[in-house]
């Protein structure tokens, strides 16, 4: 099962730059959660700061119940091997073909033989979709099945914390949505706990339990995806509608005029290729795992631990999830939700605190990786600082 992931008044800085500060949610154990935010405004740097490559210089990382910015390098060493990580394009080894590559975190952190080592690769290359492309190089497939081998690799270990760095890149919409459904029916087999960095708005509405978002240096909120879905923070809604008409800018935060140049365009009927309001308005339903998969048992949890707190989020929120819970007429959450209903004002403006929920990340950092130096590999592919 996989395990929670707590993030406790978290800040990073580069020098005189400072990337976030005072980042604090929980990404609760086996269940899926998606970091969103303009670009960079440092999720590679929270994705790395997780598997110990970058080390923020205040707050706590609680991975197991150890605080990964404490313990020892030792300690470390174990710790990074409950991550599997999926880099944005697979990370292989360009000279070894799929096999030799989804063998390698096998062959270099296990004493496995080589035919124990063969029936795992076999069994991860099917998951994969990519039983008789074993002969393969990297070079010779298409980027998505680079991806999926990446995904292969980093599963082998048997991760209890995957980590995907924006699945959807260098993909069509297609194969984001197999590559997407794959995750998902992934955690219905393992329960790991997945935390995805994406852009991509569908996969963000579609996939994941619980939503983040990163911009102005701060964690603008954590929780569950109803909670973002339906929100109407400024940063937050725009992001999610992909829409030019809001705070966020091409490279910056807008002033105040240029917002108001832009509102006024709009209301004098410019199109700017944003989706309409009725393509991306409410709570779509959720991607469940493919039929015939168990039963996702993070998704049990949640519901459990969403209906705990659900008199505490904002009125649009509870309503969403009181009728996905209908729709899918299964749970104790609906009948602890109806128990429930009404008896406490909602908090109209969440802050991430409020809504935050314990939420995993993942992924075998050895496991994804091809290099053999360090503890994980991890090193060799993002580069370790220790800033
Ligand atoms: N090792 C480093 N040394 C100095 N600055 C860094 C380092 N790594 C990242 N940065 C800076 O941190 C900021 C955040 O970068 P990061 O790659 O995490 O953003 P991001 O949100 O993942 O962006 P994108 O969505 O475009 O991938 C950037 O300004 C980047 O230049």
């Amino acid at each position: 099962m996989g395990v929670e992931v707590s993030v406790e008044g978290l800040t990073k800085s580069f020098g005189s730059q400072k990337i976030w500060e005072d980042v604090t949610f929980t990404l609760p154990e086996g269940e899926v959660s998606a970091l969103l935010g303009p670009s960079g405004t440092g999720k590679s740097v929270f994705l790395k700061s997780l598997i110990g490559l970058l080390r923020p210089e205040r707050g706590k990382i609680i991975i197991d119940g150890t605080d990964i910015l404490q313990c020892t390098a030792k300690e470390l060493y174990e710790i990074r091997k409950l991550f599997g990580v999926l880099f944005q394009d697979g990370a292989l080894f360009g000279s070894m073909d799929l096999y030799d590559n989804v063998a390698f975190p096998l062959r270099e952190h296990t004493r496995k033989s080589e035919s124990e080592i063969r029936d795992i690769v076999m069994e991860k290359l099917e998951l994969t979709g990519l039983t008789g492309a074993e002969g393969k190089l990297p070079g010779e497939i298409s980027g998505g099945m680079r991806k999926r081998a990446g995904l292969a690799r980093a599963l082998v270990l048997d991760p209890e914390i995957i980590l995907v760095d924006e699945p959807d890149s260098g993909l069509d919409p297609v194969r984001t949505t197999y590559l997407a459904q794959l995750l998902i029916d992934i955690n219905a087999q393992i329960d790991a706990t997945i935390l995805i960095v994406t852009h991509n708005i569908n996969l963000a509405r579609t996939v994941p339990d619980n939503l983040g978002m990163l911009y102005r240096k701060n964690l603008v909120m954590f929780g569950p995806r109803e909670v973002l879905l339906t929100s109407e923070e400024p940063s937050v809604r725009q992001f999610l509608r992909g829409s030019k008409l809001g705070p966020i800018g091409m490279s910056e935060e807008k002033d105040d005029a240029q917002m108001r140049q832009e509102q006024a365009h709009a209301e004098a009927g410019h199109n700017d290729g944003s989706p309409g309001e009725d393509e991306v308005k409410g709570v779509p339903p959720q991607m469940q795992p493919t039929p015939g998969s168990p039963q996702r048992q993070g998704e049990l949890r949640r519901e459990k631990r969403v209906a705990e707190m659900l008199v505490t989020l904002p009125p649009e929120a509870q309503e969403a999830i009181r009728a996905e819970w209908a729709a899918r007429g299964h749970g104790n959450g609906r009948s602890t939700a109806a128990a429930t209903r009404d008896s406490a004002p909602a908090d109209p403006t969440p802050t991430a605190s409020a809504t935050t929920a314990a939420e995993p990340a993942t992924t075998p950092a050895h496991a994804a990786t091809p290099g053999g130096a360090s503890p994980s590999g991890l090193d060799d592919h993002y580069g370790s600082d220790q800033n």
